[in-house]
């Protein structure tokens, strides 16, 4: 439905993305991460037809999506973009934000509708509130509520949780995803945070200098990481010499995460606890091992300067590798 091909969108200072292709179908989830100034955001836009191409194509279902130099209004109209700035109408209340959008066939309907997306982001308390006076976490809900008011084609979000604590965060995110999924709405998100990426994407595209490293399903981005790169945008990652420890693996180098190391009095290699952080259900350990650093999780605390014995759960590296 979504094809992009060899996209190249170059900003005055020459950064922008480069030859990116992907395709996606009708109701897909697609996370965009990389770091800071990686093309998230460039692409994004891009995609919604807000640039003009420098090379390249954008087709949805046939028609091929063009920027402002074909468009008097930029975006393309069965699509949804939720930009980091929000784009309100600051002296309307969040409900009439919200209703101003809707397209049903009944005022009933319509109501119904925006009864429905209040209620999905817990805006009840402020729905007669007027948008300037919200706090920063409850504008972003009234935007998405309002991008979903007549429910787009495609969503394109960026960043779509940056302004709601963690304690809402979780609920709304597996609200949202699970209401896009029912609606069969393709969605294509930008993220710095993975637990945005692992449960709710379909396919993840790792974006680095404004070129794709990698598009495959998550899953395959996630157990099979093509470089340390992509392997540390989901958390601390062990880069492995397959020499140091005589490893019999066809690779020199292999990406090991911190769970894939045991930690216990009878492991095989011995090394020094340098630093210790607690993570709840866990503590993750850095372990100074011939002057190198190796992360491991353990449900034991340990003091600094420590002797810990560690070694590699083959069964978990290899179930993840085949
Ligand atoms: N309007 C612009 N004019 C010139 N350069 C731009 C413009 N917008 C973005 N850039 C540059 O393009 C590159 C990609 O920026 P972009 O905003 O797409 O990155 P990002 O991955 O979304 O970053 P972040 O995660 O920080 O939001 C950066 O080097 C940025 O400085």
């Amino acid at each position: 439905m979504l094809t992009v091909s060899n996209l190249t969108y170059l900003h005055e200072n020459d950064k922008g993305v480069l030859n990116i292709n992907f395709e996606l179908k009708k109701g897909d989830h697609l996370a965009l991460i990389g770091e800071s100034g990686c093309g998230k955001s460039t692409l994004i836009k891009t995609v919604y037809g807000l640039f003009d191409l420098d090379k390249g194509s954008i087709k949805w279902r046939k028609e091929e999506i063009l920027g402002p130099a074909y468009n008097l209004v930029p975006g393309y109209k069965r699509f949804k973009h939720l930009s980091q700035e929000f784009d309100l109408m600051p002296f309307t209340t969040s409900e009439e934000n919200i209703q101003k959008f809707l397209s049903r066939e009944t005022p009933e309907e319509n109501q119904r509708r925006s009864d429905e997306l209040i209620a999905l982001f817990d805006l009840d308390e402020v729905k007669h509130q007027k948008v300037k006076t919200l706090s920063g976490g409850q504008k972003q809900r009234v935007a998405i509520a309002q991008a979903l008011a007549k429910p787009p084609e495609l969503i394109l979000l960026d960043e779509p949780f940056s302004h709601i604590d963690q304690f809402l965060k979780h609920r709304l995110r597996r609200r949202l995803f699970k209401f896009l999924k029912k609606e069969e709405i393709t969605c294509i998100f930008a993220t710095h945070d993975a637990d945005d990426v692992l449960p709710f994407s379909d396919f993840t595209m790792v974006l680095k200098d404004g070129k794709s490293l990698d598009f495959r399903t998550t899953q395959q981005v996630y157990s099979k990481p093509k470089n340390e790169y992509c392997a540390s945008l989901f958390g601390d990652v062990n880069v492995i010499d397959t020499c140091e420890f005589n490893l019999e693996l066809a690779d020199d180098k292999v990406i090991i995460f911190p769970h894939e190391i045991r930690v216990g009095t009878t492991s095989k290699y011995q090394g020094r606890v340098t630093s210790s952080y607690f993570k709840g259900s866990h503590y993750l350990i850095e372990i100074d091992f011939n002057s190198k650093s190796i992360f491991a999780t353990s449900t034991e605390d340990f003091k600094i300067n420590d002797n810990v014995n560690f070694d590699f759960d083959w069964d978990k590296i290899k179930n993840r590798l085949n």
